[in-house]
């Protein structure tokens, strides 16, 4: 048997959602710059369940259906008022609270498709509710319902902050989803289907794939960055910052990644909405160090910035709490980890690899008294 650490360019299984090929992204054949440029973030979650993109009326009546599910349960919004918010990351409040909801909603075990894909709905709604509910409600205000008449990346905002947001707000925020909804079998979406390959049910495996989000190599890297941007202050200290930080051999946030080594096709869409929201809210000294910190890092280490390094300064700019930045990034992926596990109980076999055994061999059982 041979080994590959982290099962770096294992082939793990086929799937019809997204490619990554020669460092081009798409979902369902659509190249990422188009959706980027041109969809609503309910396009994209349409076209990965479906795998085509809406008509009109299929895009109206899909919308009203994500916004008609969007309320959450009582329960579970008691729920997120029954302990210490301040102390709680929400990542982990998202992860107990979806884990919750599975046990107020009476189709959870049913395995069918139609089944299945009415709970992908009702997450999908459902998630952004929790994010925007979980922030009011620890600065001690009430969560607001969402709007009919507003799309998801502005109900959102709306239910976030209790106004309509401005066009730039949606755009951006429209944009971040659409960028951060599917990407092959990065390791939250190979969680989701490990789990659900075993006939585990939706909720399982959504709870297991926010876990895997959470973890600062994979999704918790965006607030890092902004972590790190903020330690750094100032622009003229990011390349010492930067260069001690490597001296350490300590990881610099948002760049690098698994699988594009020239660079992630997300990041430039991220950079210039960047550029853009921090030139009008005045504070374009966190896009001017993160490009130095790119600069920098692409010429020492060869290392592009991924899809987690300008999305630190946008959401950072829109007002958004940092510790919000990586439940917002599950708000997107949900549609993709969903379309995953649709993928996988659709021509499921168990996932189960093996290890090679470097352990001590033939040892002599010693009883306990004896030893
Ligand atoms: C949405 C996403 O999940 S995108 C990824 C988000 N995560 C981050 O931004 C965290 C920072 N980045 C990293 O830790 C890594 O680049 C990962 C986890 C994304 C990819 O990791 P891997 O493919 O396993 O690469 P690995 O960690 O083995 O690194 C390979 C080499 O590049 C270096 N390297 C990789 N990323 C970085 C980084 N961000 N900063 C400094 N050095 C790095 C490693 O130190 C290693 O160098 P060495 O060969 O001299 O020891
Ligand atoms: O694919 C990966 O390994 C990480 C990533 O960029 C993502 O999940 O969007």
């Amino acid at each position: 048997m041979s080994t590959a650490k982290g099962l770096e360019g294992v082939i793990a299984t086929e799937s019809s959602i997204s490619s990554i090929i020669d460092d081009q992204l798409t979902y369902v054949g659509y190249k990422i710059d188009d959706l980027a440029e041109n969809s609503s973030f309910e396009e994209v979650v349409y076209l990965l369940w479906n795998k085509q993109l809406p008509n009109s009326e299929e895009l109206k009546s899909f919308k009203k259906e994500l916004i008609n599910n969007m309320e959450l349960p009582k329960e579970v919004l008691d729920h997120l008022k029954s302990y210490d918010l301040a102390t709680v990351h929400p990542m982990a409040a998202l992860r107990t609270a979806v884990s919750l909801l599975g046990l107020f909603d009476s189709e959870a075990d049913e395995m069918d498709q139609d089944a299945n894909v009415r709970k992908a709905i009702r997450l999908q709604a459902k998630i952004a509710t929790i994010v925007a509910a979980f922030a009011r409600i620890r600065n001690g205000k009430e969560p607001v319902a969402p709007k009919s008449n507003l799309g998801y990346a502005e109900n959102f905002l709306y239910m976030l902050n209790a106004e309509e947001p401005k066009d730039l707000e949606v755009e951006a925020i429209n944009k971040a989803l659409v960028l951060h909804a599917d990407h092959e079998l990065n390791a939250s979406t190979f969680t989701s289907r490990v789990c659900v390959a075993t006939l585990s049910d939706v909720y399982s495996g959504i709870t297991a794939a926010i876990g895997a989000l959470k973890g600062p190599l994979h999704g918790g890297a965006n607030e890092r960055v902004m972590k790190m941007l903020t330690e750094i202050g100032e622009v003229e200290n990011a390349i010492p910052y930067i260069k001690e930080k490597m001296a350490n051999k300590e990881k610099i946030m948002g760049m690098g990644h698994r699988v594009y080594r020239k660079g992630d096709p997300r990041a430039k869409h991220l950079k210039k909405m960047s550029k853009e929201l921090t030139e009008l809210t005045g504070q374009s000294k966190w896009y001017e160090m993160s490009v130095e910190i790119e600069d920098y890092i692409k010429n020492e280490k060869g290392l592009p910035a991924n899809v987690d390094f300008y999305s630190a300064s946008v959401y950072h700019s829109l007002g958004i709490e940092h510790d919000l930045f990586t439940p917002i990034f599950a708000m997107s992926r949900f549609s993709g980890w969903l379309a995953h596990i649709l993928e996988q109980y659709d021509n499921n076999r168990l996932i189960r690899p093996r290890a090679e055994y470097v352990g001590p061999k033939n040892q002599e059982y010693v009883p306990v008294e004896d030893r």
